[in-house]
């Protein structure tokens, strides 16, 4: 059988005929992204874009199918493109950009409307969401997609008809507070926390006293009452600063004693002082390190036990081991120090910031009384790893691409009316719990309060010459005839903060559109109802050669609507996929940026052009 006849047996012939025609875009090609366009190829789209801004590392390998050894350093989109060639059997047009999806430099809105459907196959929260308002502003459906180990997720989303990306509030990664780090821990993930977050950092990082952390004053007293745990905590700090000064004027040896002695023995014999720590909790037991001096000097100099000890990532080591691997770390990274290197900060990658977290985490975790992990756990927890399985990948890529086919059953080509299918589309989740492997869930409509969605969002277009010969008049009268504003009641803010027009502020309003700095392509317009009647309107300035339809989008603006704090919450990478991650980390911060839509009136932040 002709592989298209075989294709169009599958589809049905009206779903053949309309998959032919249609380009479609995938942002990603990593994990999920390999898997995808595989399915995404072989379901017969007309054309496909790819976008994405990485370049192939050994370790997607294990993975990434559609990557080699030899295409590593080379562009993914560039080479995913070419590697399904060899079953291309339905002649897609296969285009790949490398960039990143968010440069609106390489790809206007004007670009993104050619498409009819976009998958995500992203791994951070900033691409989906922005992906996701591109969407809303062209009425694009998205499918979108993400795993974590074992589980995963797709949410099919039709922009305005079914919840957005954001309409849900993602799951916030754990925090611990900051007495259980440094004062009472219990699980091995508290001495690893302690470890990366606090000792090394205090000892070998960059430190900004501005920043916070565990150490600043306020945070302590804000998670205690106990004024001898405030001052213990103090205490430590000060003597740590001490500590830090040693790695620069004292030898390898010196700078390791003064070390164990004052973590692992001094601050735990200050800690067991405070007895109401200890009524309910076993008392941690100081490490004394004369007891190991002699095994420790005799194995510092015996090559063949060294090699053994570090050999084997995945044993669990003895006091003696942990002691022996802090020794070579602390040695090690002193003299980095010593060198060229002003701070160090901590990588999983870096052996030496490794090796010190993992030992120090275990000693303080056998002083304490909790289980001693591998340096292979260590690393996946220091380093927030939750490890990608290709299945899950697999399994996720093909609900993606066959739940996109759902598209083909309705003609969307005039209409974008999503009311019929969105009723008839699922989110699905996969997990590794018996009877949950797979479950599903009706799409409802969007989230009333979701920051992203509760605005309506179109374009503005307009051609070079409009933008030169229109005045600001001119679009305030189209904006309350289009949309039946009340008259005074418009208030237009530019961009992030800048009010350009309201009842008190017309100065500009005989002026060009071209004349008011910022009225350029790409840039935000946000149209708020003064009277707070109407929900407002964020239009994306679309400026084109030609624009054959009308100037502005056409949609019947509803009622204002409230946005609650609760709602504009977002965290996580996968969508509401929950993960273990630690918090504590400064890299974790740009997983709960929030870009807020709705932008508050300030009359001080405006320049009078
Ligand atoms: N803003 C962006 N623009 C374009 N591509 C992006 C953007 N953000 C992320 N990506 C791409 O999305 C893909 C996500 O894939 P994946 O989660 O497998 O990540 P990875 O970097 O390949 O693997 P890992 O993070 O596990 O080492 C990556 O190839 C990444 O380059
Ligand atoms: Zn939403």
């Amino acid at each position: 059988m002709a592989k298209d006849t075989y294709l169009k047996k599958i589809l049905g012939n009206d779903r053949y005929s309309r998959v032919r025609q249609t380009k479609i875009l995938m942002v990603g090609a990593g994990g999920i992204g390999c898997e995808l366009l595989k399915d995404l190829v072989l379901t017969g789209y007309g054309e496909i874009h790819i976008v994405d801004l990485d370049t192939i590392t050994l370790s997607n390998l294990n993975r990434q199918f559609l990557f080699r050894h030899h295409d590593i350093d080379k562009s993914k989109s560039l080479t995913v493109a070419k590697a399904v060639d060899s079953f291309n059997y339905f002649d897609t047009k296969l285009v790949p950009h490398h960039g990143n999806i968010m440069d609106a430099k390489q790809f206007p809105i004007t670009w993104w409307s050619q498409f009819s459907y976009i998958f995500n196959a992203l791994d951070n929260l900033e691409a989906r969401r922005y992906v996701n308002r591109m969407c809303l502003y062209l009425k694009t459906p998205l499918m979108e997609s993400g795993t974590t180990g074992f589980d995963g997720q797709i949410q099919p989303i039709y922009p305005y008809y079914s919840e957005c990306f954001d309409c849900q509030s993602k799951v916030t990664p754990k925090t611990f507070p900051v007495c259980t780090i440094r004062s009472t821990p219990s699980q091995p993930v508290h001495c690893i926390t302690w470890a990366k977050e606090f000792l090394f950092h205090q000892l070998f990082d960059e430190v900004d006293s501005s920043a916070g952390g565990l150490n600043d004053a306020a945070k302590i007293k804000s998670e205690t009452d106990d004024k001898d745990e405030i001052e213990n905590m103090t205490k430590e700090f000060n003597e740590l600063v001490d500590l830090r000064k040693l790695i620069f004027n004292s030898d390898a040896r010196t700078f390791f004693t003064e070390l164990v002695n004052k973590i692992f023995k001094v601050d735990v014999e200050r800690l067991l002082l405070i007895e109401t720590l200890w009524k309910s909790r076993q008392k941690p037991v100081p490490l004394i390190i004369t007891q190991y001096e002699q095994d420790l000097i005799r194995i510092l100099d015996d090559q063949t036990e060294l090699q053994k000890i570090f050999g084997d990532e995945t044993k669990v080591w003895s006091t003696l081991e942990n002691l022996v691997i802090l020794f070579k770390a602390s040695e090690s990274l002193q003299r980095r120090l010593q060198g060229e290197e002003s701070f160090l900060s901590f990588d999983k990658d870096d052996e030496d910031t490794l090796n010190f977290v993992t030992a120090s985490a275990n000693l303080r975790s056998i002083i304490f009384n909790i289980e001693v992990k591998s340096k292979f756990d260590i690393k996946q927890i220091a380093g927030n790893i939750i490890p990608a399985i290709a299945t899950t990948n697999a399994i996720i890529s093909g609900f993606s691409s066959l739940s996109g086919t759902n598209y083909f059953k309705y003609d969307f080509e005039e209409t974008q009316d999503f009311s019929r299918i969105y009723q008839e589309s699922s989110s699905i989740f996969i997990s590794i719990k018996p009877n949950k492997y797979i479950t599903s869930a009706s799409l409802v409509g969007p989230n009333e309060r979701c920051p992203t969605s509760s605005i309506a969002r179109g374009l503005l277009k307009l051609t070079p010459v409009e933008v030169k010969e229109l005045s600001l008049k001119w679009l305030v009268d189209k904006l309350i005839e289009q949309y039946d504003y009340a008259d005074e009641a418009v208030a237009l803010i530019l961009g992030k903060s800048r009010l350009i027009y309201d009842v008190d502020f017309d100065d500009n309003l005989e002026k060009r559109l071209g004349d008011l700095s910022g009225f350029t392509d790409g840039e935000l317009l946000m149209v708020q109802d003064d009277d707070g009647e109407l929900e407002s309107i964020e239009l994306y300035i679309s400026i084109v050669e030609d624009h054959e339809s009308d100037y502005l989008p056409q949609i019947k603006l509803g009622p204002k609507k409230a946005i609650t704090e609760e709602s504009s919450n977002g965290s996580s990478g996968a969508p509401d996929v929950a993960t273990d991650t630690i918090v504590i980390d400064e890299e974790d911060e740009d997983l709960v940026e929030v870009t807020e839509p709705v932008v508050k009136k300030r009359k001080i932040e405006v320049e009078v052009l």
